[in-house]
């Protein structure tokens, strides 16, 4: 499904800013894996998501999806084939337009040009399903502009947006840090539904190391642009917090330097 071989990316290579951001990195999902992300400052998690996405083109090596590079495809078939939704509940909708007309844009994503973005009755009728799965009440405000919801509305809109295509990859980068505990637990428990109900494979970047050990069916610990961890399935039924902090500290040498992290 996503092959990730001998992936290395380095900013500014060869001034004083060099920075490596990943080294010889070795990845590989299954159809249906849920791997959540986690690891200190600087380690290269967004840097991995850049380059998964094909936003990034790495120095060495590459990204399969399907057994295709990535960075050969297309944009349209990129955005088609993948889903992302970020931190900032802001950088997934368009606040100007409709909730209706947001959904009509991702609905026409991924689809060659010239597909009209006009709302059908056919359409309609399937956004309000899709609206009324995420159980928020936002398939009573169709006509409502995206700029007047609440983060976690907002945030809620993207994830089902990222998903409407069906992607091949969704990648979520960080996508409960910005919302208030209860909006955090709204989108982690539509997460859940949605990635369970469309089989989807997932990578999930937080910094809440018990969202970590909680979510999905494989955890990946990254340090310095290695990833220096793999925990699987078995493993992450009976790890604790504290257990996951001490096997960063037993295999980097040092504390996790994570100014955003979040123990559960
Ligand atoms: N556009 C860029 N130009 C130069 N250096 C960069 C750029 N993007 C990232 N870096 C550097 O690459 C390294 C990896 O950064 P990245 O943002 O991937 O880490 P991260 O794990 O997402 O960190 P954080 O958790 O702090 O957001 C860091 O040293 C960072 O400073």
């Amino acid at each position: 499904m996503l092959q990730l071989s001998h992936v290395s990316k380095l900013f500014n290579p060869g001034s004083p800013d060099e920075k490596i951001a990943l080294i010889d990195i070795h990845l590989s999902l299954k159809p249906g894996d849920f791997v959540t992300v986690i690891g200190s400052n600087g380690a290269g998690k967004s840097t991995l998501m850049n380059t998964i996405s094909g936003v990034m083109t790495p120095d060495a090596g590459e990204v399969r999806i399907n057994g295709e590079v990535i960075h050969h495809l297309p944009e349209h078939e990129r955005s088609r084939w993948i889903g992302r939704v970020f931190q900032d509940p802001m950088a997934g909708t368009a606040p100007r337009m409709t909730i209706e007309e947001n959904l009509s844009m991702a609905y026409a994503r991924g689809k060659k040009r010239g597909l009209s973005f006009g709302v059908n009755a056919k359409k309609r009728a399937f956004f309000l399903e899709q609206l009324q799965r995420l159980g928020i009440g936002l398939e009573g405000r169709l006509r409502a502009k995206v700029g007047m919801l609440s983060g976690g509305e907002r945030q809620a809109l993207s994830l089902l947006m990222a998903t409407f295509t069906q992607p091949q990859i969704l990648l979520l980068d960080e996508h409960t840090a910005a919302l208030d505990p209860a909006r955090a637990e709204l989108i982690t428990r539509l997460t859940k539904e949605i990635v369970a109900g469309m089989k989807l494979t997932t990578l999930m970047v937080t910094h809440n190391m018990e969202q970590a050990i909680r979510l999905g069916n494989r955890l990946i610990m990254m340090d310095k642009g290695r990833i220096i961890l793999d925990v699987s399935e078995e493993r992450k039924k009976t790890l604790s917090v504290e257990q996951l902090l001490g096997e960063f500290e037993r295999i980097s040498g040092n504390k996790l330097s994570d100014d955003r992290v979040v123990l559960g």
